[in-house]
């Protein structure tokens, strides 16, 4: 059966609150290496454009010269660790629920995430929302990475012809969707670093419960393929 239309989802801070796992797994790899741990408010800042940007962030953070053998190995137990690192990801209040919702109501789920797919995969199944997704374009799947809108894309032509929704909480979500010319839905409980407007949402919506309402009012407006 034709899908209604498409929802495409955006992962950390958006169905899942991965800042601590990120930081567990991020200071188990520095503490390995005699370095200082770093704060949650800080590591929190340094998500939302994969991992090479996260680990320039540290870099510049602890002063170490990102090509420096000593931060090459603090990169490798990150990516290591990360890869597994299940403790400290929580879904979002109401998140089974509305997957479930849209799920029932014959909308495709797809997943977009700049994490890379090891570490997409473990929170995916630790979180049990693995088998909501009929497709998963990660940060380590293609040669570029989201505000680049060419994941967007991956993710939208592999779900067919429906119509087409983005939901995530940042800034880098929202320039991949108005560079894909994706229609933006923003949970406004992630980690943005911006007001809420600046980002041009389709719509906003800080909790889970309205998002089934959401997409219903999105395939009304849209004109169906
Ligand atoms: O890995 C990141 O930095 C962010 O991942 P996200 O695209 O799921 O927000
Ligand atoms: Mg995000």
């Amino acid at each position: 059966m034709t899908s209604v239309c498409s929802v495409i989802f955006d992962l950390d801070g958006t169905l899942v609150d991965s800042a601590a796992a990120i930081q567990l797994a991020l200071n188990h790899a520095l503490s390995l290496h005699g370095l200082p741990v770093l704060p949650l408010d800080l590591v929190r800042g340094f998500i939302g454009r994969g991992v090479p940007h996260l680990m320039d962030c540290v870099g510049r953070q602890i002063g170490m010269d990102p090509s420096s053998a000593q931060f090459i190995s603090v990169s490798n137990a990150f990516s290591a660790r990360y890869a597994r690192q299940q403790h400290g990801n929580l879904l979002f209040d109401g998140v089974i629920e509305a997957l479930q919702d849209l799920q029932e109501s014959n909308v495709a789920l797809g997943l977009c995430t700049n994490k890379p797919m090891d570490a997409a995969r473990t929170v995916l199944q630790h979180t049990g929302i693995d088998a909501f997704f009929s497709v998963v374009v990660a940060g380590d799947s293609l040669p570029t990475r989201k505000p680049d809108p060419e994941m967007l894309w991956a993710a939208r032509d592999r779900m067919g012809p429906a119509p087409c929704l983005y939901v995530g909480d940042s800034e880098v979500d929202a320039e991949a969707a108005h560079a894909a010319g994706i229609p933006f839905l923003l949970y406004t409980r992630g980690y943005r670093k911006i007001a809420a407007e600046e980002l041009a949402p389709w719509r906003i919506f800080d909790d889970f419960g309205a998002l089934g309402g959401l997409v219903g009012c999105f395939v009304k407006e849209m004109p169906q393929a």
